[in-house]
């Protein structure tokens, strides 16, 4: 028997799907708006959580994380009443266990609410293996990256291929050495290799290494990074920039963990694991023919991507303090204050460089501030404050007339209606008119989209 929780504006649908509930032996409770869900959410114990999409505050695909962010650390069903394709992919992208339509929701819901909670059931004896992960110095506690750390646990107690996917400086990396440092491979090497570094001529003899005399100026031996990397882990960076010539011969040393050395006929074999890196889209440089689709199947046994730093709610004080306490054992100095405006420019700065340029921030910040106990915004690098200073008045002006003060109380309808408005403007004017992009960033089906543009004159 499970705990369920539907949240739903529609009284009567809720209830009929409590009925299904009932009727399956679980106990459930309705939330009529994704407030009072989200409220309920944090305050009991759910297994999973039916949400509705269009809520009367809120789009629910918008509050998957923070509804498996919550203790009981429930699995989330999207119900909705419009079939949208955009929008089942983003439900899922968002951690949504399934999206199931409305209209088939009683016939349908039994096998995925079933199977949602085998794997719970499922989880919770892996959880106990995943503490014992050393996370070594990835700092950050978001439901995002939570999520890649129990990723890193998996791949840890593996041995097949990982991609690591993710924004330069999102600590792609980093995530390679924890997977490596927690592994049955720990004692053997971490060989790094940056293929955006290999020399194009050189590459085979620095992976594969050579004989002595195999080309001008091979005056000794070499025994190739693959070789080094025997019984440890051998971590291609940027694999996107390896040669496509390269990359046929990597497959097959892959396949067969064999390979010659370059001037050799002599087979040598290397018992390595590999993880991969990379920041461009691989599936895209398939379809262009610029990276081997073979290739690609065979490095993504398991996938981890990491999100960039500006989704990850909540990590940026952390990793904030993680870098200051470092500066701070490093040179020696006394602890530095953040002042609440310092750490208000680092929270709303979007962090392109990711978690390499806040701890890059931070160091120029401590170095400005050798003589003060205190950092404030005027110690952090000119660019970041000047994107502040930008996005407060870009802020300012966007402010449509209609938006009613936070202190009027209008109609719900009004207030509903001026809401639409100024969200359905902004959505039009990120996504640049596109309509496909304004569905993905908001998760609303194009027909809704037409909709709303009609309906305030918006076309
Ligand atoms: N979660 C984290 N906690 C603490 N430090 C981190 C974290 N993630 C990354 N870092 C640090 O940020 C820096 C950049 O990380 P890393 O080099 O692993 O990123 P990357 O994604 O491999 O970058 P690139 O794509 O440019 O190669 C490193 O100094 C790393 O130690």
């Amino acid at each position: 028997m499970a705990e369920i929780l539907i949240i739903d504006d529609d009284p009567l649908f809720a209830e009929t799907v409590a009925d299904k509930l009932d009727s399956l032996r679980h106990t459930s409770r309705c939330a009529h708006t994704l407030t009072a869900g989200l409220a309920a959410a944090v305050e009991g114990r759910f297994d999973v959580v039916l949400l509705d999409v269009c809520l009367p505050d809120g789009n629910g695909l918008l509050a998957i994380d923070r509804l498996r962010s919550v203790a009981s650390d429930p699995q989330v069903i999207i119900i909705t009443g419009q079939g949208d394709p955009d929008g089942a992919e983003l439900a899922i992208r968002h951690g949504a266990w399934c999206y199931l339509e409305k209209s088939s929701i009683v016939k349908e819901i039994t096998l995925p609410l079933t199977r949602a909670l085998q794997y719970r059931q499922a989880l919770s004896g892996q959880k106990a293996v995943l503490k014992t992960v050393e996370r070594d110095q990835l700092v950050g506690e978001s439901p995002r990256f939570l999520q890649c750390l129990d990723m890193l646990a998996k791949a840890a107690a593996a041995d097949a291929s990982v991609l690591v996917s993710g924004e330069s400086g999102t600590g792609k990396e980093a995530f390679a050495r924890a997977i490596h440092a927690n592994s049955r491979r720990r004692s053997g090497n971490f060989v790094v290799v940056d293929c955006t570094a290999l020399p194009e001529q050189l590459v085979e003899s620095v992976l594969f290494g050579h004989v002595k005399g195999a080309f001008t100026g091979a005056d000794r031996a070499n025994r190739g990074l693959i070789r080094h990397a025997d019984k440890g882990t051998l971590f291609l960076d940027e694999i996107g920039e390896l040669p496509l010539a390269t990359q046929k011969s990597f497959l097959r040393v892959l396949q067969e963990r064999t390979f010659c050395p370059v001037g050799s006929q002599e087979e040598c074999h290397s018992d390595f694991r590999l993880i991969c890196a990379t920041n461009r889209d691989l599936v895209a440089m398939t379809e262009k023919g610029v990276f081997r689709e073979d290739l690609l199947y065979r490095l993504r046994g398991l996938s981890l991507h990491l999100p960039p730093l500006r989704e990850r709610d909540g990590d940026i004080p952390r990793l904030v303090e993680h870098f200051l306490s470092r500066l701070v054992q490093r040179y020696g100095q006394e602890r530095k204050e953040c002042l609440p405006d310092f750490m208000d420019y680092l929270t709303s700065y979007a962090w392109p460089g990711n978690v390499r340029e806040l701890s890059q921030a931070m160091e120029s910040a401590f170095a400005h501030a050798v003589y003060s106990p205190v950092l404030f915004p005027q110690h952090l690098p000119v660019h970041i404050r000047t994107a502040h200073a930008r996005a407060n008045v870009r802020g300012h002006e966007t402010i449509p007339a209609d938006v009613p003060s936070s202190e009027a109380i209008l109609a719900w309808r009004e207030a509903k209606d001026a809401f639409e408005r100024e969200y359905t403007q902004r959505l039009l004017r990120h996504s640049a008119g596109n309509i496909m992009e304004a569905g993905r960033l908001s998760g609303l089906s194009r027909t809704r989209l037409y909709q709303l543009i009609r309906k305030f004159q918006l076309g």
